[in-house]
């Protein structure tokens, strides 16, 4: 069992408040997405749920555990994670189980088998820049699921991809996290990335921001192909931009 709870959590910055009462939660096996404009305060609320600050009011609760503030309980990725160039595949890969003190030969004894599932097979010797967009994304992305147990925070970690690249890499990372029976929130400005990876969205508005609403992506045919191009995915598409207002 898997839950995160964001519970009641205030931010501010020199006095300007920029997070009101945000809460939010996250169960095993699901795909969640905080929706928002630019600057409403997604990445201030992605840095408190990591733990990399501290909010001026509320908690986070991981598992039963207080975890507020403190960073090292969930793994997360940056939409700017690179990869080190100069280290290989797997030993960028293995790095946070090395930095963590487990041995070379025991990280990559647990790496190995996932090289397959993330369509790494073959590659583990292989240098970042010998990868394409795509497979360097999916090798970051190997590398937070192994620093994590069992939730994974992502702060926009596609965008930086093109249009054909990303609409594989969306099916392929439901797949993965059904698989994995990992559980995901992601941040995005992405009303389609949302849409499209997601079990619940909740949309971020107003100054100071709070969770306004949350939506449930319900729809028969969300495992479908070609969901974007289905009358349902539209109607998620159209309720989502009125409430956001653009
Ligand atoms: N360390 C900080 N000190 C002061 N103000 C900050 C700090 N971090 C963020 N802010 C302010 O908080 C607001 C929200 O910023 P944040 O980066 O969280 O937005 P965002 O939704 O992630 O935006 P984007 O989608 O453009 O990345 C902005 O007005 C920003 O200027």
């Amino acid at each position: 069992m898997t839950e995160l709870l964001v519970q009641h959590v205030d931010q501010s910055f020199d006095g300007k408040q920029i997070l009101n009462d945000v809460s939010l939660s996250v169960k095993t096996n699901e795909i969640v997405s905080i929706l928002g404009v630019s600057g409403i305060g997604k990445t201030t609320l992605f840095n408190v749920i990591a733990g990399i600050t501290h909010p001026l009011d509320g908690t986070v609760v991981f598992n039963g555990n207080d975890i507020t503030g403190e960073a090292g309980h969930l793994g997360y990725m940056l939409q700017k994670d690179l990869l080190l160039p100069f280290r290989t595949i797997m030993n960028n890969v293995i790095l946070p189980d090395l930095v963590k003190g487990i041995s070379k030969k025991d990280a990559i004894k647990r790496a190995t088998p996932l090289f397959e599932f993330f369509g790494l097979s073959g590659y583990e010797n292989k240098y970042p820049n010998e990868l394409s967009g795509g497979m360097r994304q999916r090798a970051a992305l190997l590398r937070t699921f192994l620093s994590t147990k069992d939730l994974t925070l992502l702060d926009e970690p596609f965008s930086a991809l093109d249009e054909l690249t990303k609409r594989g890499i969306y099916r392929w990372y439901t797949d993965i996290s059904r698989q994995m029976q990992n559980s995901t929130l992601l941040i995005t400005h992405s009303v389609d990335e949302a849409i499209t990876l997601s079990d619940r969205i909740y949309i971020l508005s107003g100054k100071p921001a709070t969770i306004s609403h949350e939506i449930k992506i319900t729809s028969e045919e969300r495992n479908k192909p070609d969901f974007e191009l289905t009358s349902d995915f539209i109607k998620y598409k159209k309720e989502i931009l009125n409430i956001l207002n653009v």
